[in-house]
């Protein structure tokens, strides 16, 4: 294959996706929320990690079967000074990644503050998974994984413990919520055409109409997206010329 194409489609890989998702990680200033973000992103550790200042954004695409999907990811400052900043950014989010810190109770404690926010402001369908943080310090720990699993139970959210020290387990959360919003779509309880949902189709899904003329998400969803809103006509304007 001439270089040339090889890049043109190794770019195309890069940049296409099924859909765009949209996640806010929230929690307590200093639960490790930008390194988690940092390790899934950059896969590595954020050295000298100061405070966020309102909310930073970032992006990754993962593959999940055959669906690639692009997470559009909000890291929200945890500091109180900021908390009518940060929950504007909460509108429309389809996941939210909760973040504690396992070595210090009170990150805990306030959780229930968070999660009542983010549920009020987020998608209707909003897909939370609860993070314990900084795994690695195993001998300062304050909240029992048993205790915390219990929380997350009660209060209907996914649960698992990272390390954004080591990189352990750094990915499921992503991945975990990013699946359970594909199954919600795949289950007809998410449409990502309404408004809100915190989920879109992405260029890939509309390339694929373009080239067959009908949208094949497999076993994703059944139903068909109507073919005007993905039609894009493009006129060619020569100045000088009346356009149109
Ligand atoms: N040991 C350990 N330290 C961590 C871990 N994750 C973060 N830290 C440290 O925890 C501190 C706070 O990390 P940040 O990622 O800035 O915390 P944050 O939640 O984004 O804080 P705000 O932006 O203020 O909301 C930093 O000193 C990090 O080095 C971890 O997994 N293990």
């Amino acid at each position: 294959m001439p270089l040339d194409d090889f890049e043109a489609d190794a770019t195309e890989l890069l940049e296409t996706y099924d859909f765009l998702m949209k996640f806010i990680i929230i929690g307590e200033a200093g639960t490790g929320k930008s390194c988690l973000l940092h390790q899934f992103t950059h896969n590595s550790f954020k050295d000298h990690s100061q405070h966020t200042i309102g909310v930073e954004f970032s992006s990754r695409t993962v593959k999940l079967g055959e669906k690639r999907i692009k997470l559009q990811l909000w890291d929200t400052a945890g500091q109180e000074r900021f908390r009518s900043v940060t929950r504007s950014y909460y509108r429309g989010a389809a996941g939210a990644i909760l973040v504690y810190d396992i070595t210090n109770r009170d990150s805990f404690a306030n959780l229930s503050r968070w999660l009542s926010d983010a549920r009020a402001l987020a998608s209707p369908h909003l897909v939370t998974v609860l993070v314990g943080n900084k795994s690695d310090r195993e001998e300062d720990r304050e909240v029992e994984w048993a205790e915390a699993s219990r929380w997350a139970a009660e209060n209907d959210v996914h649960f698992l413990e990272t390390s954004s020290l080591t990189g352990d387990n750094v990915e499921a959360p992503f991945l975990l919520a990013a699946r359970s919003i594909l199954l919600a779509i795949e289950s007809g309880a998410l449409d990502p055409d309404k408004a809100g949902s915190g989920v879109s189709y992405g260029d890939r899904a509309l390339r694929r109409v373009n080239s067959s003329s009908r949208l094949s998400f497999g076993s994703l969803s059944g139903r068909p997206r109507k073919p005007n809103t993905v039609a894009l006509k493009i006129k060619r304007w020569i100045p000088g010329t009346r356009c149109c």
